[in-house]
């Protein structure tokens, strides 16, 4: 029963990661100039001593790195933006990592440097210099990953570097891995399903995995209406993703990214980290604590920015929302959890609803009596309110003759009480 299932289970984008180059599916062209760049190193003839791995998100491209390092038995050194802020603290990351030999019988290594094009060349000046002095004196293999290499500021890491393309992943294999994990995990799918969620996910595998997850999360069978938490997904665009890009950030660099898309909506971003921080953080009170008060502060700089027309204030509301919020201390190991829609705008929306439709059924009694709808809500609908409840069918009766029929009665009193209490 799904109330008794655990709410935290692996990431199945991490359980589920291929263990071999061989796994990694599509983009074969890809794979090929990545396996011959890979060969070079091992005859020790690199032409280019790093490769720049780059296109959409989840294609791939951190993955096959996994696999090489898991395949040849390689310790896989993982830098991020923060380590190669300056020259100074890319040394003190990787000197020892680099230098020793392994304690752990790996027979080599491999680094690699995530998302090269989040590295601000105006903050982080010297970071850029500093990988291509790391390229230069390499003795292993480097390997970048960048969505977007094309930015003036990567030029001379681009010439550095072997450049090695990755697609989107077509939408047969993204059906394909869907398929043999819903084997794995024993569960039955149709395949219209598997296809909905492929489509969604626009050739991005990790998309796609999560989305599984999420709806086949504490069931074993899954069926076509269970693709509604997908149509929640696609009205908020990925909005899903961000929210978990900032709470599982491993760092701040990374959390702030999604500040630039283009379509963030930051209050709507508020409402829903307000949502799903304690299930992300949910073993650790120390971190909620830290995320809620990192977003507190963003709540106070954003009501402030509109209040006193501060519009500058809003990069620091976006920092401590996204920033902020993933640098609590104590941040609990990343589990998998399912997000939700932001309650208190699911009922702020239906009050609206319910809302609306008093208001249209006071519309149309008040134009029959020819009285202001405020005047029916004071003078009319209280005496209404009496008859009813002294004769029902009486009452009934004129509140036909006043246009509203039985089904509608409810609205109007109810809401009336609500409001009253
Ligand atoms: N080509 C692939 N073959 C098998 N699994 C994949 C492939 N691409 C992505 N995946 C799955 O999606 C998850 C995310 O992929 P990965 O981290 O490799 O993406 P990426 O291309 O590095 O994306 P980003 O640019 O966002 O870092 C992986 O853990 C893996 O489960």
């Amino acid at each position: 029963m799904s109330t008794s299932e655990p709410r935290l289970e692996v990431p199945w984008v991490e359980k589920y990661r291929p263990s071999k180059i061989a796994e990694v599916v599509n983009n074969e062209d890809a794979k090929k100039k990545y396996v011959a760049w890979i060969n070079a190193w091992l005859r020790g003839k690199p032409q280019k001593k790093a490769a720049l791995l780059y296109g959409p998100p989840g294609s791939g491209k951190t993955s096959i790195v996994h696999a090489t390092a898991r395949e040849f038995n390689w310790e896989l050194i993982e830098l991020n933006a923060s380590d190669v802020r300056s020259r100074e603290a890319l040394r003190q990351r990787v000197s020892g990592a680099l230098d020793t030999g392994s304690v752990f019988g790996y027979q080599g290594k491999i680094i690699l440097l995530d998302e090269v094009d989040g590295i601000s060349t105006r903050e982080d000046a010297g970071g850029l210099q500093a990988i291509l002095e790391l390229i230069e004196k390499t003795r292993w293999p480097i390997v970048l990953t960048a969505n977007d290499p094309w930015d003036p500021k990567l030029r001379t890491l681009r010439d550095a570097c072997e450049l090695i393309e990755f697609k989107k992943i077509g939408k047969r294999d993204v059906v394909k891995v869907l398929e043999s994990i819903c084997q794995k995990e024993k569960i039955e799918c149709p395949k219209e399903v598997l296809s909905a969620i492929a489509d969604n996910s626009k050739g991005d595998l990790r998309a796609a995995i999560n989305d599984l997850q999420s709806i086949a999360l504490g069931k074993k069978t899954l069926s076509v209406a269970d693709l509604q938490v997908l149509g929640d997904r696609a009205e908020q665009e990925n909005m899903f993703e961000i929210v978990r890009t900032v709470l599982t950030a491993k760092s701040p660099e990374q959390a702030l990214s999604v500040t630039r898309l283009p379509s963030l909506d930051y209050e709507m971003l508020l409402q829903w980290l307000s949502e799903n921080i304690p299930y992300q953080y949910e073993q650790s009170l120390q971190a909620i604590a830290d995320a809620y008060n990192a977003l507190s502060w963003a709540d106070i700089m954003l009501s402030r920015m509109k209040r006193e027309q501060q519009w500058s204030l809003l990069s620091y509301a976006l920092e401590l929302m996204t920033a902020g919020v993933s640098s609590s201390r104590e941040r609990p190991p990343f589990k998998f959890v399912k997000y939700s829609f932001p309650e208190k705008i699911r009922i702020l929306a239906r009050q609206k609803e319910k809302f609306e439709e008093y208001r249209k059924v006071v519309r149309e009694a008040s134009s029959r009596l020819h009285v202001s709808t405020s005047k029916f809500r004071t003078e009319v609908q209280p005496y209404l309110q009496v008859i009813l409840e002294e004769d029902e069918e009486e009452g009934k009766m004129i509140l036909r003759s006043l246009g509203i029929p039985e089904n509608k009665i409810n609205v109007v009193f109810k809401t009336e009480e609500k409001a009253h209490s």
